[in-house]
C-alpha cells in the first residue's frame, strides 16, 4: 500500500546543539535503511519549507504507523497522511499494476 506523508519539522530553537546532531544523524539513518529495504520510496525536500513530501510502501496501516512513530524527529513533526490510489490517467505501469 502506498502512502503519501508530508513531515513538518519543528526542533526547538534552545534544543541542545549536540542533542539536535545526534537526531539528525539518527534520522538520516533510520531514513535511508528504510529506502534501503524498500519502504521508504520518495522523500523530497519542500521548497522553501522545513518539511518533506515522502512516499512510503507498506503492508498496512499498522507498518506505516511504527515506522513514523520510530522516526526520531517524530516528537518535533507534525505528520500528515495520505493514502495514494491509482490514477486512471498514470502513464506509469508501477503505479497502474498497484
Ligand atoms: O529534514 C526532514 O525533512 C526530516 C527528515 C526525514 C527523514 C530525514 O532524513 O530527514
Amino acid at each position: 500500500m502506498l502512502f503519501a506523508v508530508k513531515m513538518d519539522v519543528e526542533i526547538p530553537q534552545d534544543l541542545d546543539a549536540a542533542v539536535r546532531e545526534d537526531l539528525l544523524s539518527r534520522e538520516k539513518n533510520y531514513c535511508q535503511d528504510l529506502q534501503k529495504a524498500g519502504r521508504w520510496v520518495h522523500i523530497w525536500r519542500c521548497a522553501g519549507q522545513y518539511a518533506n513530501l515522502s512516499v512510503f510502501d507498506v503492508a498496512d496501516n499498522d507498518e506505516l504507523h511504527t515506522l513514523l512513530w520510530n522516526l526520531p524527529l517524530f516528537p518535533y513533526m507534525k505528520v500528515s497522511v495520505t493514502p495514494l490510489a491509482t490514477h486512471p490517467s498514470a502513464l506509469d505501469a508501477a503505479a497502474a499494476a498497484s
